[in-house]
C-alpha cells in the first residue's frame, strides 16, 4: 500500500480538533488561513488556542471529546494524550471522514507533511511516518534553498504564463519561453518586470490587430 499526495481545499468545510495541547496548536496553525470551520474539543487548551477562539477564528468547546462532536466533521485531527479517547474518537469518525491520528502514524488516513510555502509555490516533504524529524529536517534544508523570493517569483511566473496565453505566439514557441523563466537570472525583480512589459506589449498588439 502506498500514500498519495494531494492538496486540499478546505473553505467552509467543519474540521474537529480533538484536543488542544502542543501537537493540536501545531496541527491548528497550519489550518488557520484555510478558510475551514475550525472547531477544538478539549477541557484545557494551549494559550495560543484559547486566544485564537477569543478572536472567532476557531470555536473551542471547553470539554471532555463525546461522539456527537465527530458529526459532519470533513476532517478531524486527533491530538489527545490520552490513547484511549484517541481511539474512541477514530471510532465516531464517520467512514468518509479524513482523519489524521496525531499519536499513531498507522490509524487514520491523512498524514500532514513538514511544508515549505513560498506564496504559490508548496513543497511538501512526508517519510510515511518513519521519521518525522527528517522531513522537518529536509524542509529546513528547502526552506534555505528556496527562499523568500520565490514568492515574488511564482507571482512572475504566473503572470507571464497568463500574458504568453493571450498573445500569438506559436505553442511550441511560448513553450520555450516558459523553459527559458526557469533560468537563474529570472529571479531578479528587474528582469522579471522587463520582461512582464515586453509580454503585455505583445498582448496589446494583438489586441491591435483584431
Ligand atoms: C504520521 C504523522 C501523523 C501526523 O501527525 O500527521 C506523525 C506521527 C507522529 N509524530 C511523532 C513524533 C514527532 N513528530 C514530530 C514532528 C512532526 N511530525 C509531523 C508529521 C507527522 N507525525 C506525520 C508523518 C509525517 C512524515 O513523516 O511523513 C510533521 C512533519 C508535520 C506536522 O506535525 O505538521 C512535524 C514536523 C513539523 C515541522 O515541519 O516543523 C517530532 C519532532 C518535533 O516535534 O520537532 C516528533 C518527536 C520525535 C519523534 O518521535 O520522531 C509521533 C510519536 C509521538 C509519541 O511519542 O507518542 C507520531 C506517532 C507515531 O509515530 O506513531
Ligand atoms: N504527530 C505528531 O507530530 C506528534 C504527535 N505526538 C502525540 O500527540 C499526543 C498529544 O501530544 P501533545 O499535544 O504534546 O500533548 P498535550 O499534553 O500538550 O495535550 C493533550 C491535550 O489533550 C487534551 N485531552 C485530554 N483528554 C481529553 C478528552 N477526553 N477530550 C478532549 N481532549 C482531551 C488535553 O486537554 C490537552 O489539551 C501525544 O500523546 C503524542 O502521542 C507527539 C509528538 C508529535
Amino acid at each position: 500500500m502506498t500514500v498519495i499526495p494531494i492538496m486540499i481545499e478546505l473553505e467552509g468545510k467543519r474540521v474537529v480538533i480533538v484536543g488542544g495541547g502542543r501537537i493540536a496548536k501545531r496541527k491548528l496553525s497550519g489550518l488557520l488561513d484555510s478558510g475551514a470551520e475550525l472547531t477544538v474539543i478539549s477541557p484545557v487548551a494551549a494559550p495560543e488556542i484559547a486566544e485564537w477562539a477569543e478572536e472567532g477564528k476557531i470555536n473551542w468547546k471547553q470539554k471532555n471529546f463525546e461522539p456527537t462532536d465527530a458529526e459532519d466533521a470533513f476532517m478531524m485531527v486527533i491530538a489527545t494524550d490520552d490513547p484511549a479517547v484517541n481511539a474512541e474518537a477514530r471510532k465516531a469518525a464517520h467512514p468518509h471522514c479524513l482523519v489524521n491520528a496525531s499519536a499513531e502514524a498507522k490509524a487514520g488516513n491523512i498524514h500532514f507533511p513538514a511544508h515549505v510555502k513560498r506564496g504559490k509555490l508548496s513543497i511538501a516533504v512526508s517519510t510515511n511516518g518513519a521519521s518525522p524529524m527528517l522531513a522537518k529536517k529536509i524542509k529546513q534544508e528547502l526552506q534555505a534553498q528556496f527562499d523568500e523570493s520565490y514568492e515574488r517569483y511564482l507571482e512572475f511566473l504566473f503572470e507571464a504564463r497568463q500574458l504568453l496565453k493571450k498573445t500569438q505566439i506559436p505553442q511550441n514557441t511560448k513553450e520555450e519561453y516558459l523553459r527559458g523563466f526557469l533560468d537563474e537570472p529570472f529571479l531578479q525583480t528587474a528582469l522579471q518586470q522587463e520582461t512582464l512589459r515586453e509580454l503585455r506589449r505583445l498582448v496589446d498588439r494583438k489586441k491591435d490587430l483584431e
